[in-house]
């Protein structure tokens, strides 16, 4: 493909005279081969640019870097905002797209949300995926990319590939450091869901607000004119201000929730009843009232189900077969997921739970069932926002009756040193470091009418100990490690 009909289509200005055959695109030196455009960012460990030598070396035949920048042997792209430059004419070479897309930002409740959209349109008849912290999902199966928002060279490359196989319709998950590091840009993007803020990343964007605007860059910029933006309403001031920003630019807001609008633009939660093995809600949307009777337990399911009521019925999609899907939901891998019941009764439950508002929106969700005492085992994750530490620990004492704190992906810190930040508010918690030992103690201390929850780890499937070249990845899944601890002794290897 012609670099000059790139540009055009990506408005793109090139030095006078430039024309080569372009054959792909690279963020990494390392995965140049003769025709790419090599995108030199400067990153967070490294700077992009130093590899512009080796990347021309390899066969880059244009680089998208800062003027300021030194590039010899290639055609020198310049910008300001190289990643975005980068992001938009990569996104005219890897095409077609899917035909609907949409994206969920928020703290807590993206990956759920995009799982139950994807879910919503393929019980309504589409051909459906959604790209988010659980892989690629597919009609025939889910691949993992490693982030919630792959770079930008997988991200196209992915959409493209799922337009290829005929899927039209394709939810993803933005995350704070995705949209500020341009990692999802140039495509048409018809919809997008804001959940919730709170807090979490400030290790990376070091104020709230900061992390806020990373996150209305959806709404500012990378959404279409006339997209849609679905609110869900009443969690905090901040929604009210994302609220403003979708006006701002005159896009179309709708809202779900108990303030949620009745008519057109909204769902209205009427009422919101928790039942055994799930809850009833009566909503209203476009006048009518309806009870749906969704299978999910946890109040902050219903609210991600009909952020994702909204996402569809934003794209077209309509509102009986909407609701009817909404009342068949599955659960999503890793949420408020049932693992075991132990031998004394006590269900136990994984959650993702890895802020202080998951966390306390997990507790919530289950206290109402729990008729003895709920057992809370967690921790929190090294290289991370250090500062919500402490914030778990609080919430977790004050809400749980029994706490066990334990190891989450440590990475490059030193384990006891990040029990003891969260130890510091936690009165009265236990502190056990090996996750499969503190899962075991829960387990043996739980009567009959208690509740195991064990929250940080969700869906994933290692242990990250260590950092750099003596990183390491032991194998732990806390659904598996839950069901061996809670077998009858000697039943397990
Ligand atoms: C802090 C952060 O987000 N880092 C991500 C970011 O790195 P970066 O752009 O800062 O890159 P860098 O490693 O400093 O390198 C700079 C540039 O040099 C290039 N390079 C580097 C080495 C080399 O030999 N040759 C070369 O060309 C790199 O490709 C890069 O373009 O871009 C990289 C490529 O896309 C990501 O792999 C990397 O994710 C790291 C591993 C990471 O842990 N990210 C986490 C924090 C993250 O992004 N999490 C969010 C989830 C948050 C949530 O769910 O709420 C996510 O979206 O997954
Ligand atoms: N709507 C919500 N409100 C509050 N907490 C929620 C909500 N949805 C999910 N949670 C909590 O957050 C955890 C993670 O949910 P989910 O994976 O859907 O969020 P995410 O935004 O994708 O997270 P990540 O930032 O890791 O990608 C859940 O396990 C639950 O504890
Ligand atoms: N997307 C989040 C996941 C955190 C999960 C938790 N288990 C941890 O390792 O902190 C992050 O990268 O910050
Ligand atoms: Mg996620």
């Amino acid at each position: 493909m012609k670099l000059s009909v790139l540009a055009d289509a990506a408005n793109t200005a090139l030095p006078l005279g430039s024309e080569a055959n372009v054959t792909g695109f690279a963020i990494d030196n390392r995965k140049v081969a003769p025709g790419t455009v090599f995108g030199a960012f400067q990153g967070a460990k490294v700077n992009g640019e130093d590899f512009i030598p080796a990347a021309i070396e390899a066969g880059a035949v244009a680089i998208v870097a800062r003027a300021e920048v030194n590039v010899e042997g290639a055609i020198h792209i310049k910008s300001d905002e190289p990643r975005q430059t980068f992001a938009l004419l990569a996104a005219q070479f890897f095409k077609p797209a899917p035909k609907t897309i949409v994206a969920v930002t928020g703290t807590n409740g993206k990956t759920s949300t995009v799982e139950m959209t994807r879910q919503i349109w393929r019980m309504s008849g589409e051909r459906a995926a959604s790209i988010g912290t659980l892989g690629v999902t597919t009609p025939d199966g889910s691949v993992s990319t490693g982030l919630t928002t792959p770079d930008i060279v997988t991200f196209l490359a992915n959409m493209s590939g799922l337009a290829r196989e005929g899927v039209t319709h394709v939810a993803y998950e933005a995350s704070s450091h995705g949209l500020s590091q341009y990692r999802n840009e140039g495509l048409s993007v018809s919809a997008a869901g804001f959940t919730n803020f709170s807090r979490d990343h400030l290790d990376y964007h070091t104020t709230m607000d900061e992390y806020f605007l990373a996150k209305m860059r959806l709404i500012d910029e990378v959404v279409d004119d006339d997209a849609t933006i679905v609110f869900w309403t009443g969690s905090s001031e901040w929604t009210v201000r994302a609220i403003e920003h979708a006006q701002k630019r005159n896009l179309r807001v709708f809202t779900v929730g108990e303030q949620g609008e009745k008519g057109r633009n909204g769902i209205r939660l009427l009422t919101h009843t928790p039942t055994q093995l799930g809850q009833e809600l009566e909503i209203e949307h476009d006048g009518q009232i309806r009870k749906i009777n969704l299978p999910l337990i946890g109040a902050y399911q219903s609210a991600n189900a009909l952020v994702a009521a909204g996402l569809v019925l934003a794209t077209g999609g309509d509102a009986s077969m909407t609701f009817d899907a909404v009342a068949r939901l599955q659960p999503v891998r890793g949420r408020l997921e049932r693992a075991v019941i132990t031998q004394a009764g006590a269900p136990v439950y994984i959650d993702y739970a890895h802020t202080p508002d998951a966390l306390e929106s997990a507790i919530t969700a289950l206290r109402p069932h729990v008729k003895g005492k709920l057992i809370t085992v967690f921790g929190a994750g090294g290289d991370r926002d250090q500062g919500k530490r402490s914030e778990m620990g609080r919430v977790a004492a004050e809400q749980s009756d029994v706490v066990i704190v334990t190891d989450d992906n440590p990475r490059g810190e030193e384990p006891s040193a990040i029990r003891a930040e969260i130890m510091a508010t936690a009165n009265g918690a236990q502190e056990i470091g090996d996750r499969r030992a503190a899962i075991a103690a829960a387990i043996a201390q739980a009567g009959g009418k208690d509740i195991i929850l064990i929250a940080g780890k969700g869906h994933e499937q290692g242990q990250i100990i260590g950092s750099g070249e003596s990183m390491r990845v032991l194998p732990f899944d806390d659904v598996s490690v839950a069901r061996e601890c809670a077998a009858p002794q000697g039943a397990s290897e």
